[in-house]
């Protein structure tokens, strides 16, 4: 199985981009705005040239579907309690030097992009399990495991990368991943993969728990967006790009199993693939995990949360490789809400 790329960040160049961290963070006081998007996105060509360009090689050359970068320092007491669990929100100035850093090495490799219907727009959110969601097919799920998924699969605007972070992870609870590359289809099966015969659903997390929404009003059409695509979604193909090296959207949880035997056995041949080809990645503090999002798929394994503050803490990024794409579902240029 092909194992994640992984990058780790040595002595020097931690000095290199704690000093790009510190000069930002000196500046700005929230991730969350347009104004620090444009500073990041500019201070993210001072980091040091083999950071970048190993971020480059994944993108341009597509060389392993995950990179794993390590060697973030994480002083767990500095970071304040683990959000949700605690009843508390997040103290976002304790963990801005990683959100900073977060930012910088992720926008090598795509804008970040946020749902109007998912945790009110925000870019950087948090993975974290939350009281009373523990069996939710969703990030703050924990006694049910996350099945393997690609992310916003039935979304046309999905993203092409995926970033997690970790901060916190004291039980070791693996992400699970399979590569596009380790799975062996025939090419009967690709071509019936390859067709537009699938429906895939959006995510609960869109569609669940809408009134705990603040100001759900004013998101109204974006809501209705979704419980149309809910409603009648269009039929799209799994697999698609290159014959011999194809990319894929899939997310069976959410999906209805095909009419037609062939399609149907397809999709069976594909997921019976995938979790053949399922490795585990326990994420460390301090590591970033990049995905390609049309090259693997990912999940999480159960586990019991503790909501004593220490719980496992991720936080996440999408990125896109071509925001104007999105242009029609988004406020303004440099929006990155879609919705
Ligand atoms: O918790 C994890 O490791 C992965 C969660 C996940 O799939 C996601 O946040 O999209
Ligand atoms: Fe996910």
């Amino acid at each position: 199985m092909v194992a994640p790329a992984t990058l780790r960040i040595d002595a020097d160049e931690l000095k290199s981009v704690e000093w790009t961290i510190e000069r930002l963070a000196d500046e700005f006081d929230t991730v969350e705005s347009e104004a620090f998007l444009r500073a990041v996105t500019l201070a993210s060509h001072e980091l040091p040239v083999r950071i970048r360009a190993e971020l480059l090689d994944f993108k341009m050359l597509e060389p392993n579907g995950a990179l794993l970068i390590q060697g973030l320092p994480v002083d767990d007491a500095a970071i304040g309690p683990t959000p949700f669990g605690h009843g508390q929100p997040a103290d976002e100035k304790a963990t801005l030097w990683h959100d900073i850093a977060f930012f910088l090495f992720a926008s090598c490799l795509g804008d970040p992009i946020g749902w109007e219907t998912y945790q009110q727009g925000r870019l950087l959110q948090h993975v974290a399990p939350r009281p009373g969601h523990e069996a939710d097919q969703t990030s703050t799920g924990s006694v049910t495991k996350l099945e393997w998924h690609t992310e916003e699969a039935y979304h046309p605007f999905r993203p092409e990368y995926l970033g997690l972070m970790c901060l916190r992870n004291p039980d070791n609870v693996a992400t699970t991943l399979a590569q596009m590359a380790d799975l062996r289809l025939s090419a009967e099966d690709l071509a019936l993969l390859c067709q537009e015969r699938f429906v895939i659903r959006p995510d609960e997390a869109h569609i669940l728990r809408r009134d705990e929404v603040p100001g759900l009003a004013g998101r109204m059409t974006s809501f209705n967006r979704i419980d149309r695509m809910n409603a009648a979604p269009e039929p799209v193909a799994l697999i698609f790009g290159a014959e011999d090296r194809p990319y894929l959207r899939v997310d069976p949880y959410y999906m209805d199993m095909p009419e037609q035997d062939e399609f149907a056995a397809a999709f069976a041949k594909l997921c019976a693939e995938i979790e053949t080809h399922l490795q585990d990645v326990a994420l460390q503090p301090g590591e970033i995990l990049f995905l390609d999002n049309w090259r693997t798929v990912h999940g999480r394994k159960a586990f019991r949360a503790r909501y004593d503050g220490r719980d496992r803490w991720l936080k996440r990024l999408s990125l896109t490789r071509d925001l104007r794409k999105s242009r029609s579902m988004r406020a303004s240029v440099n929006g990155r809400s879609i919705g």
